[in-house]
């Protein structure tokens, strides 16, 4: 690749499935019931999903013993719930579960396992996931693990079905319509990131990860609750959110100190504040002028639905999880490839930059509808960096009948797991997969079409906030390479423990340019 930085060169750990092919799983079932395949992932399963933090000390500072025997445990956002090693010169791969059978053997891209004792169907096959993405709601239905239905509310979207889903769904679209992006949400994106910036000093250590989740927090606050950045309240919830959200992939134990039982306490707070913001406005509402009327997802409900207090509070919560932690992760990753790629970092400023020129000349200050249409190759980064990145490593599903699918069967009752990244880093999709390459993307009629990118989900349960997401990342990379140069300040990797994060908040050295484009 002329263009292509290597990421596996700069190891990053992100080579988990490619190991997947069929005739190099190795690992036979009298392996599986040694100490090796049944204890040791036992063990590592029950610490790391113990605590968040636990599992980022846990994965750095790995026992010696483990190297010993060649086993390591895959960093990588791929396969979060799996080890890799070799043994024996054999390459295996664990699945972490508890069960009655913890470790399970692999055999090619659609085989059974055991994933936290529950047999699930798990599908590396970009057909299979095709199919479970795009079937009827009749053939599956939601098959998240308990700690998301407790966190996020039994009324959450992602466990809805048939017209339930439906109906919570319209609402989602018609949060994050067409409509909404071309002003309001690209002028608050607009002026957030340059409020978030604003407090960049020159030559100094800034976490990219806590930056990216300040722009999408303040996004949501605003568009869901009309609160603003930098009151007390607002900041107040901000906390309570990173608790909540760690907690939505964690180990169901409510036990003092775990990622779930702060993450319940978390909700219990928001929730307390949804439902305050609720009154307020149901007081006020026969005193309120109609143009002082808020314009938010919370007023619109109200407006708009039936739903029960209850349900409003599970609708919130669980579309400011999905439109905070995603595109913050997202945006955090294309902080770190492009810290390692000049020459996307060149192009995406040469493109900026002509986009600064235009509104210059038009004397406008900032971002108009136009001007993101402009930003074609800023598209190809963001592409890539979903692609690589994999932020939702997998969609779970359960099979609401028996069903057939090119041979295979899939009981009744049994959880389907599709895994993304199986197809984002199958050679035969993307050419020399591991490596950062947005080139790819683009093709004589503009952005590159496949329906091997599954970043956003697909069906009917495709992601709504998938251009809202979208348009935040390409407004935080407008306002990052117009005015700053960075790099990592300290050596920091994705880690996918249980979900994707940077350990160390990804630490980067910011250089405002001598020439910035736009004061902020
Ligand atoms: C880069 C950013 C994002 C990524 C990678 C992403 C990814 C996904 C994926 C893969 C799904 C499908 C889940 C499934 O099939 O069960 C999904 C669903 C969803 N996303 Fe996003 N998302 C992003 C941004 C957003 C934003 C900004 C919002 C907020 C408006 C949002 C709200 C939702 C909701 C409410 C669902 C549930 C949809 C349903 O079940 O019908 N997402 N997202």
């Amino acid at each position: 690749m002329a263009n292509g930085y290597d990421i596996a060169q700069a190891t990053f750990p992100y080579q988990g499935f490619m190991k997947m092919a069929p005739h190099r799983v190795l690992i036979t079932p009298e392996d599986c019931s040694s100490t090796i395949g049944t204890i040791l992932p036992w063990l590592g399963f029950t610490l790391l999903q113990f605590s968040f933090d636990v599992n980022v000390v846990f994965i750095q500072s790995p026992p010696p013993i483990w190297e010993k025997i060649g086993i390591h445990m895959d960093t990588s956002p791929v396969t979060g719930l799996m080890g890799y090693g070799k043994l024996q010169d054999q390459d295996m791969v664990l699945t972490l579960s508890i069960g009655l059978q913890s470790a399970e053997c692999w055999h090619g891209k659609i085989f059974m396992s055991n994933l936290l004792g529950k047999p699930t169907v798990v599908s590396a096959d970009a057909e299979l996931n095709r199919f479970i993405l795009q079937a009827d709601s009749r053939l599956f239905e939601p098959g998240w693990s308990r700690s998301i239905g407790e966190v996020l509310g039994k009324h959450s979207i992602l466990l809805q079905v048939g017209d339930a889903h439906k109906k919570m769904r319209s609402i989602n679209l018609n949060f994050a319509n067409n409509g909404k992006l071309k002003t309001p949400f690209l002028r608050d994106a607009y002026r957030i990131a340059a409020f978030v910036m604003s407090s960049w000093k020159n030559d100094s250590v800034v976490l990219g990860k806590y930056e990216a989740r300040k722009l999408c927090f303040h996004m949501m606050a605003k568009n869901i609750l009309s609160l603003e950045p930098g009151t007390p309240v607002t900041e107040k919830l901000r906390k309570e959110y990173e608790a909540f959200a760690k907690g939505v992939v964690s180990l169901p134990l409510n036990l003092p100190g775990t990622a779930y039982s702060k993450a319940l306490k978390a909700r219990s707070y928001i929730l307390e504040v949804v439902w305050q913001c609720m009154e307020e406005r149901l007081c006020r509402k026969k005193d309120v002028e109609e143009e002082d009327a808020k314009d938010d997802l919370l007023q619109w409900t109200l407006e708009n639905s039936n739903y029960s207090e209850e349900q409003i509070g599970d609708l919130i919560l669980g579309t400011f999880f999905g439109g905070y932690n995603t595109t913050s992760k997202a945006i955090a990753l294309a902080i770190y490839f492009l810290g390692g790629c000049p020459k996307t970092v060149e192009q995406l400023r040469e493109e900026h930059d002509r986009i600064v020129q235009g509104k210059r000349r038009g004397g406008n200050s900032e971002l108009s509808c136009d001007d993101y249409k402009q930003m074609e190759f800023t598209q190809c980064v963001i592409n890539e960096t979903l692609r690589l990145g994999n932020i939702v490593p997998y969609i779970q599903r359960k099979a609401s009948t028996h069903i057939k699918f090119k041979g295979y069967d899939i009981p009744q009752g049994c959880n389907v797991m599709a895994v993304l990244p199986a197809v984002h880093l199958d050679p035969s999709f993307f050419e020399s997969p591991e490596q950062f390459n947005p080139w790819r993307w683009q093709s004589d009629h503009g952005i590159r079409r496949t329906n091997n990118f599954m970043a956003f989900g697909g069906g009917a349960r495709l992601c709504p906030g998938a251009v809202l997401g979208r348009m935040e990342m390409a407004v935080f990379l407008h306002h990052l390479v117009i005015n700053f140069n960075w790099e990592l300040a300290e050596p920091d990797l994705p880690m996918a423990f249980p979900s994707l994060d940077f350990p160390k908040g990804l630490p980067i050295k910011v250089r405002l340019l001598s020439n910035p484009q736009v004061s902020m």
